[in-house]
């Protein structure tokens, strides 16, 4: 039996359950073979597929090792965890959920240091009264150090947190944080406020390929598949389905429909007896339906689509000119 082509999914935390209903609405039903508890899976339909089960750090470090072929976690985690994480990885597509942004914030009661440029004053007068650096707490070390060294900021440690730290500043451990943050909550309940320009990463939940994983032709095959599922609903949540039928349509009118309202004619244009098949963005349905309507439809009806299936393959076709550089 050929060795299997591996997908690792969250097991806990924030991007679990967002992750399993990602794969599901893509037609790809996940299976722990085992129950609940298991921490391997199948894919129902696609075969030679492991699961893995393994929590959102672990993913980055398996993507990082080649011992994954795809899996789904945080773009922050992917970026600090994995040196030249472009040349290593492909994050395919940012999957619309676990937005959250890694940040530079300082105690609230800093009135003066608003900006990055004030962090680094403060730094250098910081070691001159305290006879220590300033110091940050944080668990994105690396991402910490590229980010402040881009501002000039060089007179600071790191202090390594796992966990807590936003409390870090009030216990006297560290003078500033680096954290991700999503609504802010726990920032404002530990009295910090982020730099102005102290955003140093936009992260969301990716889905991401390994480059160093074995990428055989079975391999190879297998992402085809399952990336063919994944596209053809990434497509179908775009449009709507818009099915009309009048004498008076042509290509003029469908040319200011696609200019307009961002509309395609999957199918072309009508049939012999006006019938025409449209694909349109959700938030142009009604704009698009009283067009139609003024220029002669009787009837426009609007469903939703489950998946298009394209002959062309986007994620399969970036994935593929990953793997050849
Ligand atoms: N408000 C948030 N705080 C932290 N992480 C978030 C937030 N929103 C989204 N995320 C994303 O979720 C990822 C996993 O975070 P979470 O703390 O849920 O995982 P975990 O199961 O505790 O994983 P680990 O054990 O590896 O820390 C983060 O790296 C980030 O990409
Ligand atoms: O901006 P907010 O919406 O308040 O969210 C931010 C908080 O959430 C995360 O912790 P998490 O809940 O993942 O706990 P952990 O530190 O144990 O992973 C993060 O480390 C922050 O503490
Ligand atoms: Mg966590």
């Amino acid at each position: 039996m050929s060795t299997p082509f591996v997908v690792a999914v969250p097991s806990k935390g924030r991007l679990q359950e967002n992750a399993e209903s990602f794969f599901a609405r893509a037609g790809l039903t996940l299976s722990k073979a085992g129950g609940a508890r298991d921490y391997r899976g199948t894919i129902s339909g696609v075969d030679n597929v492991e699961i893995a089960y393994l929590s959102a750090s672990e993913i980055a470090a398996n993507l990082a090792r080649g011992s994954v072929h795809l899996g789904v976690t945080g773009e922050d985690l992917v970026r600090e965890s994995i040196p030249d994480a472009d040349k290593r990885v492909l994050m395919i597509e940012g999957l619309g959920f676990g937005f959250a942004n890694v940040v530079v914030a300082v105690p609230q009661a800093w009135i003066d240091v608003r900006t990055m440029a004030d962090l680094d004053d403060v730094a250098s007068g910081f070691r001159e009264q305290h006879n220590h650096r300033m110091r940050v707490a944080t668990k994105y070390i690396n991402l910490t150090r590229g980010f402040f060294a881009k501002h000039g900021v060089g007179d600071y440690r790191i202090v390594e947190s796992a966990g807590a730290t936003e409390g870090a500043p009030a216990a006297g451990t560290a003078e500033l944080i680096v954290d991700i943050t999503t609504t802010g909550a726990t920032l404002a309940a530990n009295g910090l406020k982020v730099l102005d320009d102290g955003v140093m990463l936009r992260s969301q939940a990716n889905l991401v390929a390994s480059k160093d994983a074995d990428w055989s032709k079975g391999a190879r095959e297998t992402a085809r598949v399952i990336l063919d599922h994944i596209a053809a609903r990434a497509r179908a949540s775009k449009y709507r389905e818009v099915r009309t039928r009048f004498a008076g349509c042509n290509d003029a009118l469908l040319s200011e429909a696609h200019n307009r309202f961002g509309v395609v004619a999957p199918f072309g244009g009508p049939t012999s007896s006006g019938m025409l098949t449209l694909h349109c963005p959700p938030g142009k349905l009604y704009a698009l339906g009283s067009f139609l309507r003024e220029h002669g439809a009787e009837t426009v009806s609007v469903v939703s689509l489950d998946y298009v299936f394209d002959r062309e393959n986007p994620l399969f076709a970036r994935l593929e000119a990953f793997l050849r550089q």
